[in-house]
């Protein structure tokens, strides 16, 4: 199954700056990552694709057809876990799973297997009469993605699935997309980049509504190789270093700093040793400005 984005733009005032600039790419089964600054476009082109919003040009295509023209036979094969939270605060997990499973239009049985089902997958079986409210940010964003996995989609759209949330519940949610993501399309947003360097098989560079680049987390950074470097310098050098460089680490020792820097033209006063790219420092090149 291929969903195909083809020359998508979208403005949403007249005259504005374009949201979304003639995107193309085509996903198959697997986890991509899509990876922007805030205002990149992310949340604008899951709403396309997830057809809650209109674009001005392009379209979307799945299985050879155009979500337009598919319509709720696209809609049955979708799964979306939106950005916001605290919506049903007053709902219990379960009495909020058995209305969303109506909205989707499953029928009673199969609401009660998948409901029991994903409770456990999600691990929150033991909170399932307890109020959303009360749940702590993880909690939340597990009970999301069980609802958006109520149809059991071939495509499934997450924003910000780990936004607000600490280390270990990061990982949790991590382990457990790369888990349920067998056989599915599954577009992650997200500004953190490792949110999805391990588990995404393509990563989609957006910036300002553009395409960067999408390729394997591997061959990104290997992109990068030859412009990652680690200075040793003294403690007033390094307002020159942040001034002049795109500095992506910084380690104080007793007497020195060694800071890491991506850049195309190493310093020609300092010694420097050549590091391993990494996809922060990926990130830190594209997206940081002016340097
Ligand atoms: N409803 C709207 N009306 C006008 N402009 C909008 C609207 N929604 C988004 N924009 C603009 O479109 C651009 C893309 O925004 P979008 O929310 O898609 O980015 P994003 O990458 O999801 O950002 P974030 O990480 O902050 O959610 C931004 O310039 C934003 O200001």
């Amino acid at each position: 199954m291929e969903l195909a984005l083809n020359r998508i733009s979208k403005t949403y005032k007249k005259g504005s700056v374009k949201a979304l600039d003639n995107f193309s790419v085509i996903l198959t089964p697997g986890v991509y990552g899509l990876l922007g600054p805030n205002g990149a476009g992310k949340s604008t082109l899951m709403n396309i694709i997830t057809d809650n919003l209109n674009a001005d040009g392009g379209e979307v295509v799945y299985g050879g057809e155009n979500i337009k023209k598919l319509g709720k036979d696209y809609r049955a094969v979708l799964g979306y876990m939106p950005q916001q939270q605290g919506l049903y605060d007053d709902f219990t997990l379960n009495r909020f799973l058995w209305y969303m499973a109506a909205l989707k239009g499953l029928k009673k049985k199969e609401a009660k297997e998948k409901i029991t089902q994903l409770l456990e997958t999600v691990n929150l079986t033991d909170a399932a009469h307890k109020k959303l409210g009360s749940f702590s940010g993880g909690m939340k964003q597990r009970a999301l993605i069980a609802q958006a996995l109520l149809n059991n989609p071939e495509i499934l759209i997450l924003d910000e699935p780990t936004a607000g949330l600490d280390p270990k519940e990061r990982i949790r949610i991590r382990n457990f997309i790369s888990e349920i993501a067998e056989d599915k399309i599954v577009l992650i947003s997200t500004h953190v980049v490792s949110d999805i360097e391990f588990i995404a098989k393509e990563i989609i560079l957006l910036k300002k509504g553009q395409l960067i680049s999408h390729d394997s987390p591997n061959k990104l950074t290997k992109e990068l190789e030859n412009k990652v470097f680690e200075v040793e310098i003294q403690r007033e050098d390094l307002k020159y270093f942040q001034d002049n460089y795109r500095v992506s680490n910084l380690c104080h020792n007793d007497n020195s700093i060694i800071v890491r820097i991506v850049t195309d033209n190493p310093p020609t006063d300092f010694q420097y040793t050549t590091a391993k790219p990494t996809l922060e420092d990926l990130y830190l090149y594209i997206f940081e400005q002016g340097i």
